[in-house]
């Protein structure tokens, strides 16, 4: 009797501990006191532990810059135990609505890791790692590997791509030569009108360079490439550098000639360029041609060889968009200086297909043997051309179409415009309106109203360019790098 009312009173104490403590732990979690339990239990087993220190400051002795510090930082401010902490400093973000979480000095974070616990200290500009010694040589490698490839992701999520436009109101060499803005053009490869086996070359040649560091340090070699866009105004070429640079998350250095001093200027506007960038310089042909920069042609080719850019040690892309290049000086286009060449020409009937897809939402239309017909006759516009027609007309895709068809009658063998003002020109280079000849071939009333419609609504006076070969392609891949 005895011994089974011990056993009852023991089952009873038990019950009524483990109530006790389920109650403590309510109350603790309740009011926020675990987190000084859980402070004083950790500072008891620090007392049996041996600690490793790291530090990590923010510069070297060289009073550059330490890249795992920016890297370890971001880290921190990426875990979720930030906002337990203690203390931290709040700050608005870029984007709207954006709260960002700063360490404050001092802060202690902790962290776990494979089973180990990690805490950091934020001491004076330098974060301090502190591991257990038993946990360091199975954590530490793998600890900082983590580090390094969740700080690249989050990154690369931050931040907002960047245009930057050469100034010429800086002063002096140590000031900054570029000047940004965020770069938000929703130009994408999707949206391009173009050759889906061309556009899937240029992505795939665009994705190998970036991944090919060691590959060109092998070779020793710059890590660079180029390429030339070339065709007449509105084909796309702008457009296209958008989609290259969206498509690598790359920003975007364009360099205006007309703003450049002299070639040791350009040197410098190169070294301020930064890693995962595109270098562009637009209409090229025309600085050569016209020579309206103060930029030698030796002074541009070495800029294109990318020497300087060799000692920034990353990889660059550069983009030259020219008009035509039936002009241009050799050495400008030498393999290595531009390593891929890629014609935009005008628009043909699979292109007019995409575009009708893309601005109209039409897959088919019963128009689409006569607009197909029209092209095999030679008649084209630039795709701008033509996607302006459709976005005037796209609450009514049969009436867009239509218009297209006139404008391509009237305007299709390169003629016909002539008769509405509007200007022609050799090979992409642009004429003045003035300069007109006397026009020729059939002119065709209907369409060149509609054209004639379409310049009132949108004031756009459209420069004629010359009629050249319809194909998309890759012309020439010189030089594989
Ligand atoms: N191939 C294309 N696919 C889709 N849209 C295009 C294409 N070509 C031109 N466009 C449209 O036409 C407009 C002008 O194009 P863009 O500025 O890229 O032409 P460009 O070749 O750079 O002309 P320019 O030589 O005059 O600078 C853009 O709004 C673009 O969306
Ligand atoms: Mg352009």
């Amino acid at each position: 009797m005895a011994i089974l009312y011990n056993l009852f009173f023991l089952l009873f104490s038990l019950l009524l501990t483990c109530i006790l403590l389920f109650l403590l732990r309510v109350v603790l979690i309740k009011t926020g006191l675990i987190y000084i339990v859980k402070k004083k239990w950790r500072s008891i087993e620090d007392c049996f532990h041996v600690y490793q220190f790291f530090k990590v400051p923010e510069f070297n002795e060289g009073m550059q810059r330490n890249q795992l510090y920016h890297k370890v930082l971001v880290y921190l401010n990426s875990l979720t135990f930030i906002e337990d902490s203690d203390f931290t400093n709040l700050f608005t973000g870029k984007k709207p609505n954006e709260i960002v979480l700063h360490l404050d000095p001092n802060q202690i974070i902790e962290d776990d890791f494979l089973g180990a616990k990690i805490s950091w200290i934020n001491q004076d500009k330098t974060l301090v790692l502190k591991i257990r010694k038993v946990d360091k040589r199975r954590v530490l490698r793998p600890y900082l590997q983590h580090i390094h490839s969740v700080s690249d992701e989050f990154d690369e999520k931050k931040r907002g791509l960047k245009l930057y436009v050469n100034v010429v109101d800086y002063q002096g060499d140590r000031k900054e030569r570029w000047r940004s803005v965020p770069f938000t053009h929703p130009s994408s490869f999707e949206t391009i009108a173009m050759e889906s086996d061309l556009k899937n070359k240029v992505k795939s040649d665009l994705y190998s360079f970036a991944k090919a560091k060691q590959y060109y340090h092998r070779l020793g070699r710059v890590w660079k490439r180029s390429y030339l866009l070339y065709g007449p105004s509105g084909t796309g070429k702008s457009s296209f550098i958008a989609a290259m640079a969206n498509f690598l998350s790359y920003d975007v250095y364009e360099l205006d000639l007309s703003k450049v001093s002299d070639d040791s200027d350009l040197k410098f506007l190169l070294l301020q360029t930064t890693t995962k960038s595109l270098v562009v310089i637009e209409d090229l042909d025309r600085y050569l041609s016209e020579k309206s920069t103060a930029v030698s042609l030796p002074g541009i080719l070495s800029f294109m060889d990318g020497i300087l850019s060799s000692s920034c040690g990353e990889e660059r892309i550069m983009v030259f968009t020219m008009n035509s290049k039936d002009h241009v000086d050799p050495a400008i286009l030498r393999p290595g200086r531009i390593d891929v060449h890629i014609h935009f020409p005008l628009c043909n009937f699979t292109a007019f297909k995409t575009l009708a897809n893309s601005y109209l939402g039409l897959k088919d239309h019963k128009l689409f043997p006569q607009v197909e017909e029209i092209f095999q006759n030679g008649a084209s516009l630039s795709p701008a051309e033509i996607g302006e027609l459709m976005i005037a007309n796209r609450n009514s895709p049969s009436r867009a179409l239509k218009t297209v068809i006139n404008a391509l009658q009237t305007d299709g063998d390169g003629r016909g415009a002539l008769n509405l003002g509007l200007g022609s020109c050799e090979n992409g280079s642009r004429k003045p309106v003035e300069e007109i000849g006397e026009p020729s071939g059939v002119f065709c009333k209907e369409g060149a109203n509609a054209v004639k419609e379409f310049k009132k609504l949108y004031g756009f006076l459209r420069v004629k360019s010359c009629r050249k070969s319809e194909s998309f392609d890759l012309n020439s891949r010189q030089n594989e790098g």
